[in-house]
Formats: structure tokens, sequence, C-alpha cells
């Protein structure tokens, strides 16, 4: 029978074309790698494809795990009924009239016919109106799944395009290529078999897979493709004689602890050297191999064969979402400076111009770390602030790097856009999660081929937003964003319901696996542990504060009034929870800061304000008659007396050290400033009224072994990202955040390279009160599986039930730490030979965090910097307040208004210049 061609064959489009792939032996460049493939491999994790990548072999970088773990892949195999082998055999034995053939191993395994039943059978067909005609007009390409006597078929999008059940269709049962089939509304010819694999990994779609080394002809968008082409114009006869002249390394590849880049393929060299210059060695600046980490250096490999085109050809993007404080920064300064200079084809640079977006308070903090790594003369960088603009850098040829804020980036969007720049790189990137904001299609609009995202947050948790990034840095790479979710986030997220099936869940894991595999080769995540080693200890503890007598009046009227007992009856119109969260949260902190917001309110006529109103009815009665906000007192907060105690202890026991104070909200702030101003503690603060330009001279100041300053007042969520703090050593976290990310960014501004005392992390909670439970949440599986996973998720978020409400909304006035009852610890039986109270490893980890990412277990390190969990927090030492053991001066200076400490000591090989406690 003659076949009209289907529409991806007039386009003669390679990846639509209906394909018939001999079953076991599909696509076969990518089918051995991905058959044998390890779906246990972690999202982020790059490949270490070259010799020296393999050769680190460093606990922390999951930059080599796409090793083949062939009893894995037999899993998957057997799991789908077929293997590639059998396949095979199917078709070979398959004929027309023939009863239903399964393929040999099945029949053999199974033996019972009414198994065939649940076969389950994937076809390549083309399909079209049913017609009489003799030569069809087929009018598309798609997948039929064939199980029993039912169907579906589906578009190369992933989208249901037909289905059926039922006897009618008992021609079902003996499909082979070449037929021809009727289903309601079209007719199908089948084309060919697909084997379960290709299926189940996705690979079988149009976006679900395609070799990585081949770039798609048809993404949605355009499709980048020459990584040379804006700088190396290897045709032109100038570049010619210059790349003869230039073909020697700029530095000795064969210097001891020389970093070489990889060279290029056969392939790539085919691609982009058609001149035949002649390879020179990409050899690292050595000034800067020197300081460089061996993650590090694998991170700027990564980088280079990334944004090269090696890894993909045409595909030039990267995200680098190493954890807070790996040197993000050296990393891709180091990549700058590599491809300004130097280049595989005739030693030509790969690229002229790079442009640096990031947030406002980090701008000069690039600056900075350029010049820190490269001194001001090899590299010129251009800062955009108010008195140097965009225009400035276009019109002077002396700049090669600008840095930019995202906010001038959108008002200096135009000028940008006549530059060209061959290198684009987006710090803390994860803003970019969503296509839909002017940020994004901002830098969207750029023509940069080389993109760098850069974030220290996982950006795995949601697979849209997980989506929005990978199409930012490769556009297209994954389909449009409908067939990404019907190929990927749906079977994924479908298999991970508790009803999920067997079957869903082999296949939203397979999916996954795929997933996992097809972005890794551009995306590296490396854990906290490679830098541990070069750190000093860390302490970490949390302190549960004895509230005040007003705090615990207070609080009970509130939980006591109308609107919280609406909230427990269900009634959360107008979401009254949250202004009772907010009233709680405030009173922990200090009850002043309620008594302002009642006083505020008194007034005022708003609906949620009338809720607040009805709130707060009756507190102001419990205040003092005479109450001054203003004059607040340390002892009408119990975290405040704990603060100031921890203060005076910090200043006695090591008068040279500073500390970082964070709260979240400025009210705090403006409070605990006051305490510093009280105590004649000098101090410096950075909040979100702190303008940009000054951001940067606020932290150098700080950081200065000459700052005079105590005491360091952050806001964390208004500028915690990306700053460095190492001349604190200690950090104290005053309130809570819903989200644990919030609270991970802060902690890590200190415990970063470049700090020389130990690390002292100090996290305030107001016993049995919100707070605690805001903590067990945070290391709870309720929250971690779902609802606050980013820095931009807030309580707003969060969905409560009633049944967590009534928990929120209790005051336990009795218990030394809720948090310690509820893991279930025998404490007089729990002492370590330290005389410490460890709880004994519950190496079950019942209760651990399996996972917070939607893409599952397989994609968790087990140490990095994600939130603690209970069974961890179970290993810390943890001691009531008047525990004879206590030894740490520190807890010991604030034990009176403590009821109980946890405390864990990370230590670490690096010698620090203060005695560890
Ligand atoms: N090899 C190194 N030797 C010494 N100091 C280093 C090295 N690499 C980075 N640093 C320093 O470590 C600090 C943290 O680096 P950087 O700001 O680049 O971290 P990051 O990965 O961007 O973290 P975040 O996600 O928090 O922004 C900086 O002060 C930087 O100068
Ligand atoms: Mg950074």
């Amino acid at each position: 029978m003659r076949r009209s061609a289907a529409p991806s064959q007039v386009q003669g489009n390679s990846l639509k074309k209906p394909k018939f792939i001999p079953p076991g032996r599909s696509n076969p460049s990518l089918n051995t790698e991905i058959t044998e493939l390890n779906p246990d491999i972690k999202l982020f994790e790059g490949t270490a494809n070259n010799a020296f990548l393999q050769a680190q072999n460093d606990s922390g970088v999951c930059g080599s795990n796409l090793l083949p773990t062939k009893g894995r892949s037999k899993e998957i195999n057997d799991g789908n009924n077929y293997s590639g082998k059998c396949c095979f055999e199917s078709s070979a034995v398959t004929t027309l009239d023939s009863p239903p053939l399964a393929p040999k191993e099945i029949t053999e395994s199974k033996g019972q016919e009414e198994e065939s039943e649940s076969l389950v059978k994937y076809f390549n067909v083309v399909w079209c109106k049913p017609s009489k005609k003799k030569h069809k007009k087929w009018e598309g390409d798609a997948i039929l799944i064939v199980k029993g006597r039912s169907f579906t078929l589906k578009d190369l999008d992933g989208k249901d395009i037909g289905k059926g059940i039922g006897h009618k269709f008992k021609e079902l049962e003996t499909i082979e290529e070449g037929q021809t089939l009727m289903i309601p509304g079209k007719e199908l010819e089948i084309v060919g078999i697909i084997p379960p694999d290709d299926f189940n990994s996705g690979r079988c779609f149009q976006h679900g897979g395609g070799s990585p080394a081949i770039p798609s002809s048809q993404t949605a968008r355009k499709c980048f493709s020459n990584p040379f082409k804006s700088v190396c114009k290897p045709s032109s006869k100038e570049n010619r004689q210059n790349g003869s002249q230039n073909c020697k390394p700029r530095y000795d590849p064969y210097a001891p602890n020389s970093l070489v880049m990889p060279l290029p393929d056969k392939n790539h060299q085919w691609m982009f050297n058609k001149n035949n210059f002649p390879l020179v060695e990409v050899v690292v600046d050595p000034h800067l191999v020197y300081h460089l980490r061996p993650h590090q250096k694998e991170g700027i490999i990564f980088l280079y064969e990334v944004v090269m085109g090696m890894r993909m050809n045409g595909r030039c993007g990267a995200i680098l979402a190493d954890e807070m404080g790996l040197g993000k920064t050296l990393q891709c300064i180091s990549l700058i400076w590599t491809l300004q200079c130097q280049g595989p084809y005739g030693g030509k640079p790969v690229i002229k111009k790079t442009l640096i977006v990031t947030p406002g308070s980090l701008v000069n903090n690039w600056r900075k770390e350029f010049q820190k790594w490269l001194g001001s003369e090899r590299i010129k960088v251009f800062t955009v602030d108010q008195d140097h603009k965009v225009d400035d850098f276009i019109k002077s040829t002396f700049y090669t790097v600008l840095i930019i804020s995202y906010e001038m980036l959108l008002r200096s969007l135009d000028q940008i856009k006549n530059v060209k720049f061959d290198l684009l790189i987006c710090d803390e990137g994860h803003r970019l999660k969503n296509s839909a904001i002017k940020t994004t299609t901002a830098l969207i609009s750029l023509s940069c081929e080389k993109r760098i995202i850069l974030t220290g947050t996982p950006v795995q948790n949601d697979l849209q937003e997980f989506f929005a990034l990978i199409d930012f840095v490769n556009p297209g790479i994954l389909g449009t964003l409908s067939s990404y979710r019907k190929i990927y986030e749906e079977p994924i997220i479908m298999s991970r319901e508790p009803s999920a099936s067997e079957e869903e869940k082999k296949l939203g894991e397979r999916r996954a696996a795929e997933l996992t595999y097809r972005t890794g080769l551009f995306i590296l995540r490396r854990t906290q542990e490679v830098i541990n080693k070069y750190l000093p200890p860390k302490i970490e503890n949390v302190v549960f504060c004895r509230p005040s007598a007003l705090q615990i009046e207070l609080y009970r009227k509130l939980l006591n009034s109308q609107t919280v007992r609406f909230c427990l009856q269900g009634l959360l119109e107008n979401s009254p929870h949250l202004i009772c969260i907010g009233a709680l949260k405030k009173l922990c902190n200090h009850p002043c800061l309620l008594f302002n917001s009642i006083k505020e309110k008194e007034c005022s006529s708003t609906c949620d304000e009338n809720e607040e109103r009805r709130l707060c009815e009756g507190l102001l009665r419990v205040f003092p008659a005479d109450y001054n906000p203003l004059l607040f007192t340390e002892k009408e907060s119990g975290k405040l007396q704990v603060l100031s105690k921890l203060l005076a202890v910090i200043r006695q026991l090591r008068p040279t050290e500073k500390v970082v104070l964070v709260s979240n909200y400025t009210q705090t702030l403006n409070i605990l400033q006051e305490v510093c101003r009280r105590h004649g503690y000098a101090y410096t603060r950075l909040d979100g009224q702190t303008p940009v330009s000054q951001r940067q001279q606020i932290v150098d100041d700080f950081n200065s072994k000459y700052s005079s300053d105590f005491i360091f007042l952050l806001s964390s969520k208004a500028g915690g990202v990306g700053l460095n703090l190492i001349g604190g050593s200690h950090l104290i976290l005053y309130d809570i955040d819903w989200n644990p990310a919030i609270d991970i960014q802060a902690m890590s501004r200190i415990w970063r390279d470049g700090q020389k005392h130990s690390v002292h992390i100090y996290r305030l909670l107001t016993t049995g009160t919100i707070e605690e439970k805001i903590y067990q949440r945070q290391i709870s599986k309720q929250n971690l599986s779902g609802a606050v996973v980013d820095l931009t998720k807030t309580s707003e978020h969060i969905q409560f039930s009633v049944e967590e409400l009534k928990n929120l909304f209790t005051l336990h006035e009795s218990s030394l730490c809720v948090t310690h009852d509820l893991l279930g610890c025998i404490c007089t039986s729990g002492e370590d030979q330290t005389g410490h109270r460890a709880m004994p490893d519950d190496s079950s980890e019942k209760i651990a965090i399996s996972r917070h990412c939607q893409l599952g277990p397989h994609h968790q390190k087990p140490n990095s910097l994600k939130p603690l969990s209970m069974s961890q927090l179970k290993r810390w030492k943890h001691f009531s307040a008047d525990d004879i053991n206590l030894t740490d001066p520190f807890l010991k200076g604030i034990r009176e208004n403590v009821s109980f400490f946890f405390q864990n000591i990370t230590v670490t090989l690096q010698p620090c210049s203060d005695k560890t406690t």
C-alpha cells in the first residue's frame, strides 16, 4: 500500500517522521545509554565525562552518577514485560493471522492466556479521518497504546486524541506493522512498534527525547546552534591569519597543576571549525587555578563544556545550582576570563562581552569578586548604578563585562538589546522560574545564546518552575509547556499520589529518571560537604526561651478570642487564621509589637482590620494603663531577654567577634536596634529600605577587621541572598519563618569560605508557642512534601486543616520543649559518654522526610543544606536549661531564661583561629 506523507514527513522533519524502530534497537545512540541508565541518578548532577572529573572522586560532588546500573535497568524492563531483546523477538515472529503473539519471554513467564489481556503494547501510527480513498492523506503522527482490547491514542505532545474499549476492537490483539485500523473518528496505520522503555521514558514523544548530542531541529523557539558565531569568525581572512599566529596555548598545559579544558570532539570540530584552524589547548589562568577548590575546577570544566556546546550540540545553556557559599561567582569569573582570552580553534577567544544580571544588593559584590580574583587590570568590569548608565558602557570599548541588577535591566532593556552579548549570567536565577514575569520575558528577549543560571536554592521542587528555568537556558529543549506537562509532569505527579497504581508509579519513576538524565547534562549541583573541610567548625543551637508573664497572659487572651474560635470552627473566609498567626508571631517577638498594631487598627474599618480588631478586643486591658511601646522592656519578652544576655555573653567571652542578628520584620529589627542602642553596642543595618548602592559598602565595612561594629542587623527577606557576612561568627535568628529556605539562606551567610572563627548559630524560639509549631512544621514531613519549599513561598501559600489550626492555636504552658516531647525521647536514659543527651540513632528513620521535591527521593543528597528533619534533630545533643552537663559557656550564660536547648556541632578539618567550645 502506498502511503501519502504525514505532515511531519512533508516538512522533512526527521523527529516527526513516522518511524519504524526495530524493537530493541530504537535510537541506537541513546538506547544503550538510557536502558542502562540508573534511575537513581540525581537531578542537577552533571555527567563526569572527562578524565579530570572522573579522577576527582569527591563525596559531595554529584557529578558522576550517570553510570549504568544493569540490575536497575533490568528491573525497569522486567516490570514492563518487555526487554529490548524480547521485543525484537516478538516483532520477528508476529504474523497477521496468528493469534496475538506476546513476546516470547512473556508467554513463557506468564503462560496464562488471560494475562495477555493486561499486556501493554505501544505503536507508532499515522492517522487521518476515515475515508475510502486509496491514497490516504495522513494528518498526523501518534502513539497508540493497546492494553488487551482497549486503546489510547496520544499525539506527539502526549495529549489524548482517542480512546476506546470493547470487543469491536478485537483486531487490536493482532496488530502488526503496515496494518490499518479504524477507531471512532480516525483511521490509523501502524508504522512501527515502540519498545516499552521508549514509551516509559517518554522518548517516543516529540519532545520526550532525542540524542543530547544531536540538536533538535524542531524546538518550539529558535534553536541556538553555533556557539562560535559571535566572536570567532573563522572565515574572515584576518581571523585566519591571526589564527595561525595564535596557535600556542596561552598558558602551559603541561605545567604542574594546570587546569586544561577538554578538547572538542570530531563532531564539534566538523561543525564549528570549518576552516580547519589548529586545535589549541584552552588552559585556565594559573593565577586563578592556584586558588580554586577541586569542586570549582570541576564546575569550570562543566560550564566550559556546556557553553561551548560540547555536551549537547547547539545547546549552550547551563544551570549551576551549587549550594550556598560554594563559590559560584569565582567559577563564573574563571569561565569568563578563560573564554574571553582563549578558544580551542586557533586560540580565538570565544566571547567578547558578558552580561551579568544579579539582585541589586550583589552588583557590587560581583565587582569586588572580579577584583579579588583577577585584580583591576585583567578584565574591565562596568557596574550599572545611579551614576553609571548603560549608555556609558555602550560608548566605551574599554569594558567587556556589564553587571546590572534585575531592576535596572528592565529599565535599560532597550539599550541593552543593542549590545551583542556573548554570555549571559543570571545570578540568584531561581527568580526566572516564572516565565510570565517581566524580568524573564526581558531576558528571554536578549539574543545571547550562552546562558547560565546560578542559584543556591533547589530548583526541582516544582516541576513547572523547573521547566521555566530549563526553557530559559535551553529554549525548547523540553518542548512546549503543554507537551512537557503531558509527557513528564502529569505522570510524575500522578505516580506520587497515594492512590497511584503500580503501573503509574513505574511510569512516573521512569519519566522522572529520563527528565533527570536529559537535564543532568547541563545542570550541576554540589552540596555543602565539598567545602566543609575548608571551613571552621559550626555549632548550631536551638534555644527554647520561656515566654514572659505578659506574653502568656496576652497569648491566652488571643486564643480565647472570637476570631480564633471561628477559625477552629472552619470559618476561614477572608483568611482570619492568617491574622491570628500574625498576631501570635508578633507577640512572641515582643508584646509591644502587638500593642502597636492594636493601636493602629483602632480607628480603621476595612474588613481585615475589623477582623483584627475583634481578635484584639480586650487585649489592651492586659497591658499596664500607661503602657508606652517606645519604652518597651526586655523582660516583657522571653526571647528578647535571652537575646540581650546572649549578646552580653558573646561580648564578654569573645570581645573581638561579631554578631549577625536576623529578623524578617522591619519593626522587630527596630526593637533589636533599640536594644543595641541602649547597651551601647555599635551596629550596622541592612534591610529593604537600604539603598542598593550602599549595601556592599555596609557589608564590606562590617567584614573589615577594622570595623568597630559589633552587630549586623539583617532583614533576611529584604536582601539576605548571596551576601557574604564572614566578618560575623555568631548568627542569631530572632524569628522563624514558615519557609525553611529563608532561614537556611540567612544561616549560610557566615559559615562560608573566608570565615576564620568557629561559627555559632542560635535559633531563638518561644517555648510552647506557635514558634515551636512552625519549627516542627519546618522539620516535619507535612511541610516539606508540598507547601513551602522555596524562597518566595509564605504562609499564605499554606493550606491549613482545622486540625492543624487547633494545634497551632494551642499554648503548651507546662512543657519545657514541645518539640522534644514529640521526639519521644526518654532523656534520663539517653545520655552519651560526654554526659550530653543525644537520642539513640533511629536508623529506620520512620519520621524522616524522604523527599521534598517532585522528582522523588532519588534526587536528594543526604547531607545537603535541606531543612533539618525530625530524625536528624533526634541525633542532636539536648539539655534542659538546668542540666548540670551543660558545658557550652555561651549556653550556660543564658540558661536563666531558657527552658531547653538542642545543639549540633559540625567538626571540620580546618584549624580555626579560636578555640571551639
Ligand atoms: N577557592 C576559594 N578560596 C577562598 N575563598 C573563596 C573561594 N571560592 C569562593 N570563595 C569565597 O567564598 C565566598 C562565597 O562565594 P560566593 O559568594 O561565590 O558563593 P555562592 O556560591 O555564590 O553562594 P550564594 O548561593 O550564597 O550566593 C566569597 O567570599 C568568595 O570570595
Ligand atoms: Mg552567589
